[in-house]
């Protein structure tokens, strides 16, 4: 993509040396701490039962387009995804973190290659760092994939990792079916058309234990650039905040069930109708945690806008239709801010800005 990424160190490493103050670089001062306490008066992410949508329940339905007009996000049970599959991952994620330095190594990312272990982006020498290591990687379409990452994952994990990854590129088409519905949109592949052989990426994500913090952050406030994030929360440990009218509410996971969000390209694709919203992840002293983000995009050379039907004379076009490849730079280099850059290509000051 032309950009390049400065190297940062291990966190993980750096925690596992039993720091007690944390260096400099991760400290960040100016943290935006409004919260919403985790008291019953929180309000509650929605819950949305998959069978129930499979069986064409039109009270879940409208419970999907609620939650995807109001929150962006919320948790999907009975999601059809193999229980003991999504074990398995859980299992050899957790084995992939505490794999030997010089094992983890192999897959690190280099100044070109944003793919593999390493942090998320860091564009500036000076940015300050997150308190947290990930592991990148792009999952689909196949050809794509490159020759040091998947393939040379240790063994039962590689396998579960890529069915684990077909299992969730097959569950986002059934939600974006479901959602296409939701949206009252008549032609069933006008959502679907966009994404044909399915871009797929992994994020996994390591937030090791921190002495402060409160004075770090794990995840910047961002929103995703995919269509439709599917996340899995490996432990138990909170973390995962979102932004809702104006304040951070921390996430619940349910055991069993994903978190599901849309992404700033689906925003574009149903013209705001469903939103991306901003998130986060926190750090905290007691334990590590983890997670694993599976980003849902649309194929690399469609055009991207909003679907035709959603525009009409009431609802005209809220974003300017450029190439999926102009909004992947543009957004790379806003350096994953906020949502600064799906701004960019809102069309301002119509009857919606
Ligand atoms: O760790 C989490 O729960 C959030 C991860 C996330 O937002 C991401 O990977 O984009
Ligand atoms: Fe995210």
């Amino acid at each position: 993509m032309g950009d390049t990424s400065i190297l940062a160190p291990s966190v993980q490493e750096l925690a596992e040396q039993g720091i007690t103050k944390v260096p400099e670089q991760y400290l960040q001062p100016n943290q935006d701490s409004i919260l919403v306490s985790n008291t019953t008066s929180s309000p509650q992410l929605p819950i949305i039962d998959f069978d129930k949508l499979l069986c064409e329940d039109g009270i879940e339905l409208e419970k999907l387009d609620n939650a995807c007009k109001e929150w962006g996000f919320f948790q999907l049970i009975n999601h059809g995804v193999n229980p003991s599959l999504v074990e398995s991952v859980k299992i050899g994620v957790q084995q992939f973190f505490h794999l030997p330095m010089e094992e983890k190594k192999k897959f690190w990312q280099t100044e070109e290659e944003l793919q593999g272990s390493g942090q998320v982006y860091v564009a500036l020498e000076e940015q300050k760092l997150r308190w947290g290591d990930m592991f990148y990687v792009k999952t689909f379409p196949l050809h794509i994939r490159l020759p040091h990452l998947i393939p040379c994952m240790p063994q039962p994990f590689r396998d579960d990792f890529e069915n684990y990854s077909l299992e969730l590129k097959k569950l986002c088409f059934k939600i974006i079916e479901r959602m296409t519905k939701a949206l009252k949109i008549q032609q069933p592949n006008e959502l679907l058309d966009f994404f044909e052989e399915g871009d797929q990426s992994i994020r996994m994500n390591y937030y090791p234990p921190c002495p402060q913090p409160d004075q770090v952050i794990g995840l910047n406030p961002h929103s995703d650039a995919s269509a439709l994030t599917i996340l899995l929360q490996v432990n138990e440990m909170q973390g995962l905040q979102i932004k809702k009218d104006g304040m951070w509410v921390p996430i619940n996971p349910l055991p069993n069930a994903f978190v599901v969000n849309i992404g700033d390209l689906l925003e574009i694709m149903t013209n705001g109708i469903y939103r991306s919203i901003e998130h986060r992840a926190t750090a905290n002293s007691e334990k590590e945690r983890i997670s694993v983000a599976g980003f849902h995009n649309i194929q690399m050379g469609r055009d991207l806008g909003p679907a035709p039907s959603l525009v009409t004379p009431e609802t005209p076009a809220m974003f300017k239709a450029i190439t999926l490849e102009e909004y992947v730079n543009g957004y790379l280099a806003s350096k994953i801010k906020g949502k600064s850059y799906l701004d960019v290509v809102r069309i301002k000051n119509d009857i919606h800005a």
